[in-house]
């Protein structure tokens, strides 16, 4: 018998065949780190360390979606920016966010169903085009990220794309006062996407590269935004934004000062849990949330093994 969060890894190495050593999704990537500030703002509603003022150290994963760490970086699906925030005290804070408001599932359940779908028969070696149909007709829901994708621009760099934290989460401050809340990382560069004749003339693999440029000329940052949630909004279905009406905030700066020349640097050994919350950011009640840690620890395990056996 296998666990969901094992069928959930396993679903995902028969994507694109198993890659030894690499993370099992947002395979191909780039280490970085920088500092984060906490504003006003957001200690107003959460008592976390993070969000003292001080400058917290940060290490950051940019990441391509899938499972390949040969991933075209001018494809049609999100990119990721993972943290890891080290306040001088308290306790540490992770994130892994993508550049979609919405996640292609509302149930830790149907990840396995959707990748697989996805995944190439071994009959035809492509995806049976009547299994995905069925299982998107069954579940419209699970359509609602690729359609968020068709109509957003390919960034042309890591730096000049917004990312979610797509999930809900619970701010709670000294007052124990409570606010639901769900974060985002907005580029002060703005955005930024290639052009049609970029898209024909680039190569597949550019974006570590410019990171690197960039960040050798001036650091690259981002405003830490806060939606707030209203009283009835729901917080448990990654898959469904809440309405633009929300005020959002902006409740600290993230700078990015420093790019690994490898791939790996300190990211080579880290998860990023989404459950490693400080107090003061508490965990919402939705299951994607939930289920995200274990898969994402076998990742990790296997991948470590993987290196030690080589
Ligand atoms: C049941 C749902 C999910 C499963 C099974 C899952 C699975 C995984 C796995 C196995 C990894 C690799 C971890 C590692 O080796 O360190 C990963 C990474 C990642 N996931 Fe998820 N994930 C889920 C939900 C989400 C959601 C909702 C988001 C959006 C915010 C997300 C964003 C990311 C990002 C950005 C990374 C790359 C982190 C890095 O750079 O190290 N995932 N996921």
């Amino acid at each position: 018998q296998v666990s969901m969060p094992e069928a959930q890894v396993n679903a995902l190495e028969g994507l694109a065949g198993k890659q030894a050593m690499f993370r099992r999704a947002q395979a191909k990537g780039v280490c970085a780190s920088g500092y984060f500030v906490g504003n006003t703002v957001a200690r107003n509603l959460s008592s976390a360390t993070v969000f003292s003022g001080e400058k917290v150290p940060v290490v950051a994963r940019f990441s391509v979606g899938g499972t390949s760490p040969k991933a075209n970086d001018k494809a049609r699906s999100v990119r990721g920016l993972a943290l890891q925030l080290t306040p001088s005290t308290g306790d540490i804070w992770m994130t892994a966010n993508i550049s979609a408001p919405v996640y292609f599932v509302s149930k830790p359940e149907h990840f396995v169903p959707f990748i697989q779908a996805r995944s190439p028969d071994p009959a035809t070696g492509k995806p049976d085009a009547a299994k995905l149909k069925a299982f998107s007709d069954a579940n419209p829901d699970t359509l609602r990220q690729g359609a968020y994708l068709a109509k957003a621009p390919i960034p042309a760099s890591y730096g000049q794309v917004g990312y979610w934290g797509v999930n809900a989460f619970e701010l709670v401050n000294a007052k124990k006062e409570s606010q639901f809340v769900r974060w985002q990382f907005v580029p002060d560069a703005g955005t930024l996407g290639l052009t049609e004749e970029q898209l024909k003339t680039m190569p597949d693999d550019f974006l570590a590269d410019e990171l690197r440029k960039r960040v050798a000329l001036a650091p690259v940052s981002f405003a830490f935004k806060l939606q707030l949630a209203e009283a009835n909004d729901q917080l448990v279905d990654p898959t469904l934004q809440w309405p633009d009406s929300r005020p959002v905030l902006t409740a600290g700066t993230l700078v990015i000062d420093k790019v690994e020349p490898g791939l790996d640097g300190a990211c080579k050994n880290l998860t990023f849990n989404p459950l490693a919350l400080p107090n003061g950011i508490m965990a919402s009640a939705d299951p994607v949330l939930l289920a995200r840690p274990a898969p994402y620890g076998i990742s990790l395990g296997r991948r470590l093994s993987e290196a030690v056996a080589k």
